[in-house]
């Protein structure tokens, strides 16, 4: 039993006054397994970020399922969602999303604030993972005064406080420079190594080379999937490249 299967996903969006409909995602299926590292990737206006809101429950398909470890996304009443979101799923967003009036450590620590966990359990969760991640002398700083890799950083430590089921990244190497995203590549694989599952899109070849599988959008479906086997980071890099030029070129399939 696959952790996360989406079903026949279709989203068709209606502007305000009913006039044109954009159809964002036609009929997208997969399915990824506990422990995956997948990376998805497609041009821009393709639906991945519609994609990601559906399976983050922000959004609601037209028509389709999610369903993750049993439980369909749509059957969940709208007054338990924040709670789900919070203790189920971990996010990293590009624009890191930190608080700039909270210090780093009150940042990690706010999904389980608001899960009411007490300080003391917070303090013994939150400072391993801080060292793990290379900023526990960093925690009393404001977001302001430290850099963008250490930003990602305290916002991967605050993804992954509620030891989530999934870690749904969107483009989270898009603001770092070339250092900081080595590091935060390095500590994605790290944590899928330590079994954390990873949902990631990405435009980037070298973030999508470190996954697992990459699957390409096109057009509303999942058009191909390429997984990375025994390859390593350039051979997969290359294997993306190649698809990409496929996909760009209006081929099928890998064809
Ligand atoms: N709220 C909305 N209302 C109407 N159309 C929308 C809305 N959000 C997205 N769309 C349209 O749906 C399609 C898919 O958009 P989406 O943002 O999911 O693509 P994307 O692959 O994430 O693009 P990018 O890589 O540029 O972020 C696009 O044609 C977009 O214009």
């Amino acid at each position: 039993m696959p952790l996360l299967t989406v079903n026949h996903l279709k989203k068709i969006y209606t502007t305000r006054f009913g006039g044109n409909q954009v159809q964002a995602l036609s009929d997208v299926t997969f399915s990824v397994e506990e422990g995956e590292y997948v990376a998805i990737m497609g041009e821009s206006g393709s639906g991945k970020t519609t994609l990601l809101n559906i399976l983050a429950s922000l959004d609601q398909p037209t028509s389709g399922s999610v369903i993750l470890n049993n439980v369909e996304l749509g059957s969940i009443p709208d007054r338990q969602l924040s709670a789900f979101r919070r203790e189920n799923l971990g996010f990293v967003f590009q624009d890191f999303n930190l608080l700039d009036t909270f210090s780093l450590y009150d940042n990690i620590a706010l999904p389980l604030v608001l899960s009411r966990r007490t300080p003391k359990e917070i303090q013994r969760r939150l400072l391993p993972l801080a060292q793990m991640l290379g900023i526990d002398a960093l925690l009393k700083k404001y977001p302001y005064e430290v850099s963008g890799g250490q930003k990602q950083r305290a916002a991967v430590a605050r993804a992954l406080i509620t030891d989530p089921q999934i870690v749904l990244a969107d483009e989270p190497t898009g603001a770092l420079d070339s250092k900081s995203t080595d590091s935060l590549l390095r500590i994605f694989e790290e944590i899928n190594r330590m079994g954390q599952t990873i949902f990631m899109v990405t435009h980037s070849l070298k973030a999508a080379s470190h996954a697992n599988r990459v699957l390409f959008i096109k057009d509303g479906v999942v058009f191909h999937q390429l997984y990375k086997g025994a390859a390593s980071n350039e051979e997969m890099y290359q294997h993306i490249s190649d698809a990409l030029t496929v996909l760009a070129t209006g081929g099928k399939n890998g064809e």
